[in-house]
């Protein structure tokens, strides 16, 4: 029996358009003045930290940093490092009110009927926990964050890898079998089964044929009882 949720965002929850023509956008123009200046900050040098450690260059300089970030961000490369930053900058745009996050129609409604049926409800997103709480406290939906109970991030591991899985069933003191994940994305979906969950795959653009996952358009559309 499904005893807990957890969704991707960006073409599951999400437009993907929203994340790559507003989100990447925003922090990619923002993000060199914003390390010049802030690079002292102590949660933006926890981060350039992390990506010194990520490159192996405990001598990097910021401006060496910095060009890293953008062929990473050129590459849409999943860096932990990245992530963080990129949610830092995002929190002003959000609050000043310059874009909310995204969420297809039929997201919150469904998510609230879940929760109402007991489920819990996770996030797990290469964004960061902050970038996820920031896209969900401010959603077009309006604050959708007391819905979810737990949110994951690269921190656990990439999303490709089976391992995370484990991570996050291990985090949540369920066994695998009472795990569904949503996500658009087949090589995700194909490391959760691996870990022995559930999976359902969103469909919001185009099909995916190569895909051997149960497939659905909308949230609406996900009959918990066919997981058996
Ligand atoms: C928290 S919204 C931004 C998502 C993001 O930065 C990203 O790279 C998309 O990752 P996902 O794992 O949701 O496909
Ligand atoms: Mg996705």
């Amino acid at each position: 029996m499904i005893r807990a949720i957890i969704t991707d965002i960006e073409g599951t929850t999400t437009d993907i358009r929203f994340v790559h023509q507003v989100l990447f956008p925003y922090a990619r123009q923002r993000l060199a003045d914003f390390l010049r200046h802030e690079h002292e900050q102590p949660d933006v040098a926890a981060a350039l930290a992390a990506l010194r450690t990520e490159i192996d260059r405990p001598q990097a300089s910021v401006e060496a940093l910095i060009e890293q970030l953008f062929t990473y961000m050129d590459n849409d490369v999943k860096s932990t490092a990245l992530k963080v930053l990129q949610g830092i900058i995002w929190r002003t745009g959000y609050e000043n009110g310059d874009f909310r996050g995204h969420l297809y129609p039929d997201v919150a409604p469904q998510l609230e009927a879940w929760k109402a049926e007991g489920l819990q409800l996770c996030v797990y997103s290469s964004g960061s926990v902050d970038a996820q709480k920031l896209l969900f406290g401010y959603s077009d939906a309006g604050d959708v964050t007391p819905l979810f109970s737990g949110y994951f991030d690269t921190r656990v591991g990439a999303k490709r890898e089976t391992e995370s899985y484990q991570n996050i069933a291990e985090q949540l003191i369920l066994p695998p079998q009472d795990l569904l994940f949503l996500s658009d994305i087949r090589q995700e979906l194909d490391a959760a089964r691996l870990a022995g969950w559930h999976t359902c795959q969103l469909i919001r653009d185009d099909a995916d044929e190569l895909s051997d996952h149960l497939q659905v358009n909308r949230f609406d559309q996900i009959a918990l009882e066919t997981f058996l």
